[in-house]
């Protein structure tokens, strides 16, 4: 459970500021659980298809669609995509 967004600090004392912070932050914290729940469902899922791959004797990635996710994130993204991107792949298959 996050802390409360309104006891934290604005960074402003003029208070119409410091209100318009605290409802973008409400927004932005809303979005950053929502990054949270996707990355591990991400995470879990990608998991899922490693063990169902390797039981039926494939093998452990596949490096062409791991291309493809980076250089999707890398499009959409820029140069920060890319690193989202092998982040997110280590999440779920474990490092390289
Ligand atoms: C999940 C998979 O297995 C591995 C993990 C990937 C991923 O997390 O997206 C992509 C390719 C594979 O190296 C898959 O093949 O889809």
């Amino acid at each position: 459970m996050s802390a409360d967004v309104k006891a934290q600090p604005t960074g402003t004392d003029a208070a119409p500021a410091a209100e318009e912070i605290t409802a973008i932050r409400e927004r932005i914290d809303e979005i950053d659980q929502s990054l949270i729940d996707l990355w591990l469902e991400r995470s879990r899922l990608s998991q899922q298809v490693g063990r169902t791959r390797m039981a039926s004797g494939g093998t452990r990635l596949v490096l062409s669609r791991e291309r493809e996710i980076v250089e999707r994130f890398r499009e959409a993204l820029g140069p920060d995509g890319t690193q989202v991107a092998l982040l997110l792949l280590r999440a779920g298959r474990g490092p390289l």
